[in-house]
């Protein structure tokens, strides 16, 4: 069927937009705007995002909901016919070096058997729904704090979990209908000269480690932050790294992963990068980010041989952390200058980020 691919697995496809996040715009966000404002917001539900798996939970409602939705439309005649899009989000010990996004499952409590069982459901969804090609984003922030922060104990401490979590995902995900991308944070975080060379060689072990899946694709950047695709002049915040736009990342990281055995291809988030430079005072910063609008539109149409995409994965207006201070979950840095405040937890609605987005959109609304 359609379902199976050779190549990008965005061509001849069209990219979902699933019903969760226009629910979001339309009841949470549309009902407290008006005018031009409200109308572009009824357009922002339209463009396709990435459905986050972030609770067992999900793979029953969300995950099961939205192939549904695909295969009715699939079946109606959608030409081309549609893909899904998810991020795969459930590790245990979960943004080890952060507190805003930590999730259901610990170590300490059983969580790598209850990761391997949530990755059993999403594998069984994955084959129920054969005939729909699904690409996957494979655990936002879990490699890239391998390569970075080793020094944070939480972090060394989950270190092997996450090596082993991440082969039990690629390989038990490893389906003729399925794409994956592992998460490769951006150009700010692993673009570093002192960082490229070790991230390339810890992706290129894992996917080796892991039989070199055929479903494995590659990797995503830019997930859940704000960089610019290819800049004309470098941010001050960015300096003195010359990787300074995510173009820059995959170009700069393409040449080293081959070499390592791994000829990755790329998607990068442009969901919140449409606004350079940011608002933001450090380029660390990545909680709610202030300055920041919605960007290019998802596409396969990328310009670049090794760039398969350009897609929304962080859905915009869905908070980055809480800014709450005696939150369980509060982590500092969504209490910074250019962190948009008050801010609810990870995940929740937020209608002055969302607006803000809006606002900044470019291309426009
Ligand atoms: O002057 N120099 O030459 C020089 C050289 C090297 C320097 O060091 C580099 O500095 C970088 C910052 O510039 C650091 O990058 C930050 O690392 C954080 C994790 O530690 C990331 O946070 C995650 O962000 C995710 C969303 O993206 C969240 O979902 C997640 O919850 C959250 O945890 C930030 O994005 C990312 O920007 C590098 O590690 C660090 O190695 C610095 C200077
Ligand atoms: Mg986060």
């Amino acid at each position: 069927g359609t379902a199976t691919y050779s190549g990008n697995p965005f061509v001849g496809v069209n990219m979902w937009a699933n019903s969760y996040y226009a629910s979001e715009v339309s009841t949470l966000a549309i009902p407290s705007m008006t005018g031009a404002m409200a109308t572009k917001a009824a357009a922002v539900a339209k463009v396709p995002s990435f459905q986050w798996l972030d609770k067992f939970s999900t793979i029953n409602t969300l995950m099961a909901g939205t192939l549904k939705d695909i295969r009715a439309a699939n079946k109606a005649g959608a030409n081309p016919p549609n893909a899904g899009l998810f991020v795969v989000y459930d590790l245990p010990d979960r943004d080890c070096a952060a507190a805003a996004s930590n999730g259901e499952y610990s170590i300490a409590n059983g969580g790598v058997a209850n990761y391997k069982a949530y990755i059993d459901a999403i594998r069984a969804k994955l084959i129920e729904y054969s005939d729909i090609r699904i690409i996957l984003v494979i655990e936002p922030d879990s490699l890239a704090n391998l390569v970075t922060n080793t020094n944070v104990a939480k972090c060394s401490n989950a270190a092997a979990a996450y090596r082993e979590c991440t082969k039990y995902a690629l390989q038990k995900l490893n389906l003729p209908n399925v794409a994956m991308y592992l998460d490769a944070g951006h150009a700010g975080w692993l673009g570093w000269p002192a960082n490229i060379q070790p991230a390339a060689t810890l992706f290129a072990d894992v996917y080796k480690d892991a039989g070199s899946p055929a479903a494995v694709r590659g990797l995503a950047t830019n997930v859940a932050n704000y960089n610019g695709w290819n800049l004309t002049s470098a941010p001050s915040y960015t300096s003195p790294n010359p990787v300074y736009d995510e173009k820059s990342f995959v170009q700069s990281f393409s040449p080293l992963l081959n070499a390592a055995g791994f000829p990755a291809k790329f998607i990068t988030d442009t969901g919140r990068s449409g606004k350079q430079p940011t608002g933001q005072i450090e380029w660390g910063h990545w909680c709610n980010a202030i300055g920041t609008g919605f960007g290019m539109r998802p596409t396969a149409n990328t310009g670049l041989d090794i760039q398969d995409a350009f897609v929304w994965i962080k859905p915009g207006g869905e908070c980055d952390g809480t800014s709450d201070t005696s939150a369980v979950r509060y982590d500092y840095h969504c209490g910074l200058a250019d962190a948009l405040q008050p801010a609810p937890e990870a995940g929740q609605w937020f209608q002055k980020y969302f607006e803000q987005l809006l606002t900044n959109a470019n291309p426009a609304f």
